[in-house]
Parts: structure tokens; C-alpha cells; sequence
């Protein structure tokens, strides 16, 4: 004996839409629907009704007569149903009293998934109501497990360009950003900075108070250069061991030389201190500055030789200073003129 057609035990609301124009055998339907587990029956007598209701309620599933009154047939609204849904996919069941293969091969041709062939028995109702829940909900499934992919994705991509230590972008991310910076500069004739900074005698500190307590230092300096980072696009990235690069797009060679300042500034007063520093006992940084607007000539590399040549003299000339290349260019050239 076949068994009684029971309500499905899923617990999430399950909303059909049921598209047949007889009364009589709509309300038949209606309550042979909710017995087999619908939450809800929505119930449209033409085409222009199940279309407004296809598109304001987006139900679960739609049950769809292929007969309906007016000039439009269910193979129509079938089609029109899978327009309104790009990328979604409502399962659609077609009832009618035609059963020829070739009506069966146009409602699935029209965005059909199934076809049943009035009068429809309860169980069998019952039994393809259940399987299309199945369905939405492995669709559901599949979808949320896709978003939670991509949020995957995302977050590893932010990981690769990241310092674990520090938490600043890492060399790879900088080299990426600083590329694209250079890119949108010369695109917008606006005046780009990068700055090379560079701690001083942080060997004598590694080797008075060892590494551990070195990697908390440079945890901290990190902290510094993120928080004088205020502008969106403003990049602070450790460029290798105790070097650590700033990509300032928008900034002019005056506003370099206050950014410079506010860096020092801000170091100064976390007041972080150097066990061994031969100038004193805070811990200084020493920074090379290159700005330009970039041209056709422009490179990553080129701006980075300029930067460390310029870190190169802040050092050389006693450390705690910042050089900017484009000034001592300058200078030099006034020397000579
Ligand atoms: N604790 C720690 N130390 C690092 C890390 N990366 C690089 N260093 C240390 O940084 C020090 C850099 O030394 P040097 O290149 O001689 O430079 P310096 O002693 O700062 O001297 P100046 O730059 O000339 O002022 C080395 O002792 C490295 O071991 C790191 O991730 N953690």
C-alpha cells in the first residue's frame, strides 16, 4: 500500500505558488499542498496575477498549469519567470491534462524543471513537493557555502600581502601598491612620496636586549607608523628587518618634510627607549624621502634608489633625520651655480 501523503518534516517555510486557473481545482490543490508540508499556497488564476506574484513574494517553488485564460500560456510565464530570477533558479513544476512526450519536451525547453499530468494523485504531490524542498535547501547551501569561499579568499589574499609581525603590508603588497600609485599619480599629474625609514643601531639594541624584545620594538614602531598614516591611501609597509617603507600619494616635497616631522614627533613622545644607542637613549629612526610626479620614465625601482641614496646620507650624516632626495639635488645644484 503506498504511504499516506504527510506533511514533510522540514522546519524552514517553504511558499509555493500555485498558478491554475479552475477554482475548484485550485482549492483542491491549495489544501493538498499545505497537508504535504507548504507554509504557504500563494494562488493566481492568469498569467499577469502569477507573474506580480512570482516577482514580489519569490516563492519556493512554482506549480504551474499550462492552460490559463488570455493570450498567454504557462509555457510563457514559465519563460518570463526565469528572466525575472538572472542567476537564481525557482523550481518550476507544470500541471496539465496534456501528456505528450512532445508537451513534456516543451515545458522543460520552457524553463520547466518537472511535469505532472492532472489529475495529480496526493502522494505523488507530496513525494515532488519534498524532493524540490530538498533542492532549494542543497541550493541554499550552496550558495551561503560559496559566499563563505569568497570571504575565504578575500581574507587570504589580505594574509599573503600582510607581516605577521607586524601586521603592516608586507613587501609584496608594497611593491603592488607603490606600482599602482605610480600608475594613478602620473594618470592624475599629482605629486607622489615615498619614504624609506630605517631604525637606528637597532643591531646594539638585538644584541643588548635579544630578539624577542627586538620584535617588540618593532611592534611598536609599526604602531607609530600606522597611526601617522592618516590619510585613506596613505601605505605603511615593513619593507624588510628593521626597514620600513611609506607610500604617501597626494603629497608634496613640503608636505614629506611635515610628515616627516609629525613621524618623529609621535616616535618621540611613546618615548621608546635603545639600551645602546651611542646618540642617547631613545630609539631614533632615520628616513630617505623621494617625491615626484611621476612621468613615463617613473618606475618603482627608480623612486626606491632615489629614497635609499637619500636614507643613505640621513645615516651617514648622524642618523635621527630625514633626507628628502629631490632637496639635496637642489642644494647641490645651487653649490654649483
Ligand atoms: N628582532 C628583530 N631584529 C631584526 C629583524 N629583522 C632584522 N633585524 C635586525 O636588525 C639589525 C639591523 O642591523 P644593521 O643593518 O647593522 O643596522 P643598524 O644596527 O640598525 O644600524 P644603522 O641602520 O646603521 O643605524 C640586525 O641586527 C638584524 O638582525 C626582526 O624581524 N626582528
Amino acid at each position: 500500500m503506498a504511504p499516506a501523503a504527510s506533511a514533510a518534516p522540514e522546519h524552514e517555510p517553504f511558499c509555493v505558488l500555485l498558478v491554475e486557473d479552475q477554482a475548484s481545482l485550485r482549492a483542491q490543490l491549495c489544501s493538498e499542498l499545505q497537508r504535504a508540508g507548504a507554509t504557504e499556497v500563494l494562488q493566481a488564476a492568469d498569467a499577469d496575477a502569477a507573474l506580480q506574484l512570482f516577482k514580489l513574494r519569490r516563492p519556493d517553488l512554482v506549480l504551474l498549469d499550462i492552460r490559463l485564460p488570455g493570450s498567454e500560456d504557462g509555457y510563457w510565464v514559465a519563460q518570463r519567470m526565469r528572466e525575472a530570477e538572472p542567476g537564481g533558479w525557482t523550481p518550476i513544476i507544470f500541471l496539465s491534462g496534456l501528456d505528450g512526450d512532445g508537451d513534456l519536451w516543451r515545458g522543460i525547453e520552457a524553463g520547466g524543471d518537472d511535469y505532472l499530468v492532472k489529475p495529480v494523485r496526493p502522494i505523488v504531490l507530496a513525494a515532488k513537493l519534498r524532493a524540490m524542498r530538498r533542492l532549494r535547501d542543497m541550493r541554499r547551501r550552496l550558495v551561503q557555502l560559496t559566499e563563505e569561499l569568497h570571504l575565504a579568499n578575500q581574507r587570504l589574499n589580505e594574509m599573503v600581502e600582510l607581516d605577521p609581525l607586524t601586521g603592516l603590508v608586507n613587501r609584496r603588497g608594497f611593491d603592488r601598491i607603490l606600482h599602482s600609485e605610480i600608475l594613478a599619480a602620473r594618470r592624475d599629474g599629482t605629486p607622489l612620496t615615498l619614504m624609506l625609514c630605517d631604525l637606528d643601531h637597532f643591531k646594539r639594541y638585538n644584541d643588548t636586549l635579544g630578539h624577542v624584545q627586538g620584535d617588540e620594538c618593532l611592534k611598536a614602531v609599526s604602531r607609530v607608523l600606522r597611526e601617522v598614516c592618516m590619510r585613506p591611501r596613505d601605505t605603511a609597509a615593513r619593507y624588510g628587518g628593521e626597514e620600513f617603507a611609506l607610500i604617501l600619494p597626494g603629497t608634496p616635497r613640503s608636505g614629506a618634510m611635515t610628515f616627516a616631522r609629525a613621524l618623529g614627533k609621535l616616535l618621540a613622545s611613546r618615548a621608546l627607549t635603545h639600551p645602546d644607542s651611542p646618540g642617547g637613549h631613545m630609539l631614533t629612526l632615520s628616513g630617505g624621502i623621494t617625491t615626484c610626479v611621476p612621468d613615463a620614465t617613473t618606475s618603482a625601482e627608480s623612486m626606491l634608489i632615489r629614497a635609499d641614496e637619500a636614507l643613505y646620507a640621513a645615516k651617514a650624516q648622524g642618523r635621527n633625520r630625514f633626507f628628502s632626495f629631490e632637496m639635496q639635488m637642489d642644494t647641490i645644484e645651487q653649490r654649483h651655480l
